[in-house]
């Protein structure tokens, strides 16, 4: 069994090791309380005038790009230089910004970054081309091309030219299947940054009440099939609530650990949250680079752990990116995929 889901058991045993060592290290105080503390507020500790702790994604990153740059270095040693390429399609300032962003990471990680930019106009068949050069090219380890397209063009029809193998975003239609199978494969970033997150920050969700509100393809739909799945650091019981479900207030109320993954900006207010339960704000509207999250800000006077307005998911999201890429590379240089100390 452990065979089918190695990746993600490697993945997750490394978390847990830290997760272990933290907890050694952290305040009892600081301890979250995901079942709730009813009316217990005066227990959790005060950040700067907030009530709930923080539960920041920076150091969720930091420690798995930790361990993609030790890949990373031992891929190149042996005489493989991973390589994560990207497609942007028109002149959207805000994803050109995230394309820099992915890049200036790559070149921190010691990953090559190539990049194809076609213009505005261009068609299915030019963007289908350059795909179809980046997945002949074995230099080439991972892929992504830039969400969103130009409006005349079909992301997922792009999606699917892609060789699955190299999907650093997990959201081919093979890799959901893989996903729902629990067969190897790269995992959506968002979700799989969202089961590390709670995992490092030592908050259990085995066999306790999770609520997703939003059911996309990016991020719902996918992180309530893993967060399902039988893992330590998953198992739990997972409610799916959407624009289908009036009164989803009914079930969001209910929740140990409630997920913010609906896009729509502020829809999570803390009469939607029950005391004490943690929140973390996964959805996100953007308005040009303007970031318009799902969970009201007030909603930290009342739940027990909260992700930060910024420096929550949205930096486990990109180190989950570079995770599929080193594992990606690895498996294309015929090495066993997470395996730092290879040397040349
Ligand atoms: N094929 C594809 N894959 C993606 O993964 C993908 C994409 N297209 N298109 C755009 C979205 C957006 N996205 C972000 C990831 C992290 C932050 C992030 O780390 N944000 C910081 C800064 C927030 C701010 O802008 O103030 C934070 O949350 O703290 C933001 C945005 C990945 N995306």
């Amino acid at each position: 069994m452990a065979s089918t889901i190695g990746e993600l058991v490697v993945g997750v045993d490394r978390l847990g090791a830290h997760a272990e060592r933290t907890r050694m290290s952290r305040p009892a105080s600081n301890v979250p309380t995901p079942t709730g503390d009813h009316g217990e507020q005066g227990e959790h500790t005060e950040h700067g005038g907030r009530r709930a702790r923080l539960l920041p994604g920076g150091p969720v990153a930091e420690r798995i790009l930790a361990d993609v740059a030790a890949r990373a270095a031992a891929l190149t040693r042996a005489g493989v230089v991973p390589s994560l390429a990207t497609v942007l399609v028109g002149d959207d300032d805000a994803s050109a910004g995230y394309i820099r962003i992915k890049q200036r990471q790559a070149a921190e990680l010691g990953f090559a970054s190539p990049h194809e930019h076609l213009p505005a106009s261009a068609t299915q068949e030019d963007l289908h081309a350059v795909i179809s050069a980046f997945n002949d090219d074995p230099a080439v380890h991972g892929l992504l091309v830039q969400h969103p397209v130009p409006r005349h063009l079909d992301y997922d029809r792009a999606l699917q030219v892609m060789d699955p193998d190299k999907d650093v975003d997990g959201m081919h239609p093979l890799n959901i299947g893989r996903l729902a199978l629990e067969l190897p494969g790269p995992l959506p970033c968002t979700p799989a940054g969202i089961e590390a997150l709670l995992a490092f920050h030592d908050i259990p969700v085995a066999g306790r009440e999770v609520v997703v509100l939003g059911r996309g393809a990016t991020l719902g739909r996918p992180l309530s099939i893993l967060l399902a799945q039988k893992r330590p650091t998953a198992n739990a019981a997972v409610t799916v609530v959407h624009t289908g479900v009036s009164d989803w207030p009914r079930y969001t109320l209910r929740a140990d650990v409630l997920v913010a993954a609906a896009g729509v900006p502020g829809i999570i207010r803390p009469e939607h949250v029950k005391p004490g339960a943690v929140v973390i704000g996964g959805g996100v509207r953007y308005e040009g680079r303007r970031l318009l999250p799902d969970v009201d800000e007030s909603c930290d006077r009342v739940a027990g752990a909260i992700t930060p307005r910024v420096g929550g998911v949205g930096p486990t999201t990109v180190a989950m990116l570079f995770r599929n890429a080193i594992t990606a590379a690895e498996r294309a240089a015929g090495l066993p995929a997470g395996s730092p100390g290879v040397t040349g």
